[in-house]
Order: C-alpha cells, then sequence, then structure tokens
C-alpha cells in the first residue's frame, strides 16, 4: 500500500517559527528560528517540509527572504504556503525552488487568475481548502470565501492537481484531525488531498493513513511535533 506523506510544518512570524491556535493571528508560541526547526525536520528524515509565510498570509508584511533562505537549504521537497496570490508573489515562491506552492485566498478571490497559473504550472500548484464547517476561509484564514464544495468542484474542472484540506477548528489544537471531512473532499474529488491541522498522535497518523486508498497522500503536523507529544521519527515510522 502506498505510504502515507508527512509534511512537518514550520510557520513563519515575524522571522520565528511559531505555532498558532485555529490560525488566529496573536495566538502565537514562538519556536525559536525557523531555519533550524526546518534543519531539524530533515536530520529526523523529514522528505517534505511545509513552510508557511504567515505574515504574507495575514497581510502583516512577510518573510519572503527568510522563506526562500530556509527553502534553499533543504535537500528535501518543500511546499510553500501563505499569501501568494499575484504573478510576483508566485514567482517569488517558484523561484525558491520549492517542489510546489499552495494557494488559498487568491483560489476564492482571484478564480480566473489560479485557473491560468494551475494550466502554466500544473502539479507545482495546490489549492488549500481551509474551511469552518463547509465555508472557506481566505485571508490569513479571517474571511469567508465560499463553499467548500462549489469551490471543489471548479477547481477540479480546471485541472488542480492537489488540495490540501485544512479543518480550521482543529488547526493547532491537538484535539485530532477531521476525518469526516477528509472522507468527504476525497469522496467528491479523485486528486490526492493532503490533511491538515490538529493531529495530535501517533494514532491520528494511522487513522489518516487508513484513509490513503480513499485518495489521502499526506499529512500536515504542526504543534504535535513542537509539543514533543511524538518524534517525527517515530510518526514516520508510524505510517510506513
Ligand atoms: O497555510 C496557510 O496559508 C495559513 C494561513 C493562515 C493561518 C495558518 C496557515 N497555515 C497553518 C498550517 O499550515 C499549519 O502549519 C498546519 O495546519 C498544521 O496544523 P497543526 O498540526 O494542527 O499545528
Amino acid at each position: 500500500m502506498t505510504k502515507l506523506e508527512l509534511l512537518p510544518a514550520v510557520d513563519v512570524r515575524d522571522g520565528q517559527a511559531v505555532r498558532l491556535v485555529h490560525g488566529e493571528s496573536g495566538t502565537e508560541t514562538s519556536y525559536g528560528s525557523p531555519l533550524e526547526a526546518a534543519l531539524a525536520w530533515q536530520r529526523a528524515g523529514a522528505e517534505w517540509l511545509h513552510l508557511v509565510d504567515l505574515d504574507a498570509a495575514f497581510g502583516t508584511g512577510d518573510n519572503r527572504e527568510l522563506i526562500a533562505e530556509v527553502t534553499k537549504a533543504m535537500d528535501i521537497k518543500v511546499e510553500l504556503s501563505g499569501g501568494i496570490r499575484d504573478d510576483a508573489s508566485l514567482a517569488a515562491a517558484l523561484a525558491t525552488g520549492c517542489t510546489r506552492v499552495n494557494l488559498g485566498t487568491a483560489a476564492l478571490e482571484t478564480p480566473e487568475w489560479v485557473a491560468k497559473v494551475i494550466a502554466e504550472h500544473g502539479d507545482k500548484i495546490a489549492v488549500g481548502l481551509d474551511v469552518r464547517g463547509t465555508t472557506l476561509r481566505g485571508r490569513g484564514w479571517t474571511r469567508d470565501g465560499g463553499d467548500l464544495y462549489e469551490t471543489l468542484a471548479r477547481l477540479d474542472s480546471e485541472g488542480c492537481a492537489r488540495y490540501v484540506v485544512t479543518d480550521i477548528a482543529k488547526d493547532g489544537t491537538l484535539q485530532g484531525p477531521n476525518l469526516d471531512l477528509l472522507r468527504n473532499v476525497c469522496a467528491r474529488t479523485d486528486r490526492p488531498v493532503v490533511a491538515s491541522g490538529g493531529v495530535s498522535s501517533l494514532d491520528d497518523l494511522r487513522a489518516i493513513a487508513g484513509l490513503v486508498p480513499q485518495g489521502v497522500e499526506g499529512a500536515i503536523v504542526g504543534k504535535a511535533l513542537y509539543a514533543k507529544a511524538f518524534t517525527l521519527e517515530e510518526a514516520l515510522a508510524a505510517v510506513s
């Protein structure tokens, strides 16, 4: 059986690796240097890094140079997220040499542009479906942006290669992933899904790995690693 990919997360705010609760600005716990965190996950055996520019997502500036520095220092695959919304931010993200980018707000606010870049860049583009219930949220998850399943159908028809699905209510809470949401999204698309938000234990990862046959390809893990609920080595062993 295909194994679940694990993507340890490094979310960057004001130059620091941080964790948020429900993705809300102001709930940061700081974990120091993003480069050190990313190198630690690489040393522990990660094949992927999920790297987020939270300032760009919230519109409070950006960490573009630092994100490029971290990405270039990695020997592993990097997924970049946060504030990639136009030609300039997409070009800067792709110029880092990342494996793919994750678009969020743009898929809700500028769908024509997203259709164009999907057509141009294929599987270098993933779309983040960040939801409360079945309502999508954009602008750093602060504004409603339409219905999950209508948007999913539109993006599927435009050839979107992959989705990163986050239940915002679970994100950063260590309350476990929303498996029903993942099942429901997988039932509506044949594109691979990366699960994000809420992982708290190795059993949570095993439960997500149980959805690989339905279309879940990977799981992003943030808070649980920083809170030392388990090590990345243990997580990789649990899903191998
Ligand atoms: O990814 C974004 O663009 C983003 C925007 C605004 C707030 C948060 C954002 N991402 C957060 C993440 O991707 C988390 O790192 C990930 O969901 C891990 O969650 P958890 O394991 O619950 O810490």
